[in-house]
């Protein structure tokens, strides 16, 4: 394909995801399935440039006075991406391309409105009913941090230590341009590709297959770091999903004591068996709903009850910059409403003495330190501990919580409590 057709392309991608509200990865996904002209390289550049037009939508289109898909991509390419208005005027007036460019256009191309002058939520991209969240929960950091979660997101792995060493792990993703990310030993990274590039297929490779790595979020990594050492212990993974968490959980079980991988929703632990099987985690047990009452048994025995909550995930907007547009009110309200039964819950299975580490990806207090709060208020045996793991000093909270954000810790935004049981039971 040539750029014109990739642009026109992009900009009706947006469209569906305007008019029809469907997810971004499903309305690539159709365009593909009618594109079959398409190669890879075509699907990275309008896959890249859908993402990065709806990364920074509100930015774009303040810049260029207009906040149609086609503004905004327009604006991508030039403020983004870098591209000459020639370059950009070239390839819109090209066969099917979205159109030449209309004066108007070219003035803005030269000429972009500028930022300064916009409101906080135009410059920061993101929906205004946010601006007394974001402000409470990042204070004057908030401009810095939304702009940080407004730019593509890297490639982070996660050296397996059930199956490698750091050193052969980390010569074998080095094949993949991955370097050490800091914070863990075990982190890696690969940087966020540029403009219209791909980022390499990390799955592909064989080191992958043998299950030395896994792909994960710096951020995802130090939550489940947040635990310290749990060799020998009884682990309950209380929202485990697709098993990101419980993978990591294991790891640092180095396959003693027995962790369990529970969720309220059966599909979503279907992938963590195989995932469990190809990492090499042999003391995991994995409790669907399907059975029936899946944690039957283990009320107050367990060490640890890890809490990976169902949230907004405010956090990972850099990797799905559609959800921050779909986010509202309303939804902010029933997360914390679940986010209170899910803790509630799953306390039950913390043995005296025991702990509860609750985690979101989420950078909103009404879902962090707000639910912490309400739980240490209505369950009088637990208490708050302030998290002691050594190398996570940097990233702690007075109150000793773990809180990243993009622009300080340049991770995906996380926030971890751990909350211990009382020892004495009545
Ligand atoms: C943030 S995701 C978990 C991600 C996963 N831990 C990982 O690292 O890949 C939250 C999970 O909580 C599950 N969930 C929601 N409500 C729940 C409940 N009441 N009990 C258990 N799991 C629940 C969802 O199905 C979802 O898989």
């Amino acid at each position: 394909m040539r750029d014109g057709g990739r642009l026109a392309a992009a900009i009706e991608v947006l469209t569906e995801i305007e008019t029809r509200h469907f997810p971004v990865r499903m309305a690539l996904k159709r365009w593909g399935e009618g594109a079959r002209y398409a190669g890879s390289k075509d699907r990275a550049f309008v896959s890249g440039l859908a993402l990065d037009a709806l990364r920074r939508k509100r930015s774009l289109g303040w810049m260029m006075g207009d906040d149609s898909p086609r503004g905004v991509v327009l604006g991508v390419l030039a403020h983004d991406w870098k591209w000459s208005a020639d370059r950009v005027a070239e390839a819109a007036g090209e066969d099917h391309g979205p159109g030449a460019l209309t004066d108007a256009e070219r003035e803005r191309l030269a000429a972009p409105r500028s930022l300064a002058d916009a409101p906080a939520p135009v410059a920061g991209d993101y929906a205004d009913w946010l601006q007394p969240h974001l402000a409470r929960a990042l204070g004057a950091d908030h401009g810095a941090e939304m702009a940080a979660l407004a730019e593509r997101a890297p490639v982070d792995l996660r050296i397996n230590l059930l199956k490698t060493d750091v050193e052969r792990g980390g010569k074998a993703v080095a094949l993949i341009g991955a370097e050490p990310a800091g914070v863990l030993d075990t982190a890696f990274r690969i940087p966020a590709p540029g403009a219209a590039d791909r980022t390499p297929s990390v799955e592909a490779v064989p080191a992958f297959s043998k299950g030395w790595f896994e792909v994960q979020d710096l951020g995802s990594q130090i939550a489940a770091a947040t635990a310290g050492p749990i060799k020998g212990k009884q682990v309950l993974d209380f929202c485990a999903g697709g098993g990101g968490k419980t993978l990591a959980l294991a790891a640092a079980m180095g396959n003693s004591g027995q962790i369990y991988a529970h969720d309220s929703d059966a599909r979503r632990l279907a992938d963590t068996i195989r995932r469990g099987q190809r990492a090499g985690v042999r003391n995991l047990q994995i409790r669907s709903p399907i059975e029936g009452e899946p944690l039957k048994g283990l009320e107050g025995k367990l060490d640890l009850v890890f809490v990976d909550a169902p949230c907004t995930g405010s956090g990972t907007w850099r990797r799905h910059p559609d959800a921050k547009w779909r986010l509202s009110p309303d939804q902010l309200a029933k997360r914390q409403i679940e986010q209170d039964a899910v803790l509630a819950d799953a306390s039950d299975f913390v043995k005296p003495g025991g702990r509860l580490i609750y985690v979101t990806c989420s950078l909103l207090a009404e879902e962090n330190e707000d639910r912490v709060a309400a739980f240490v208020e209505r369950h009088p045996g637990f208490s708050v501990k302030p998290i002691a793991v050594a190398g996570l000093e940097q990233h702690l909270t007075p109150e000793g919580y773990l809180r990243l954000t993009p622009h300080r810790a340049g991770t995906d935004g996380f926030f971890a409590a751990v909350i211990e049981r009382g020892s004495y039971v009545p």
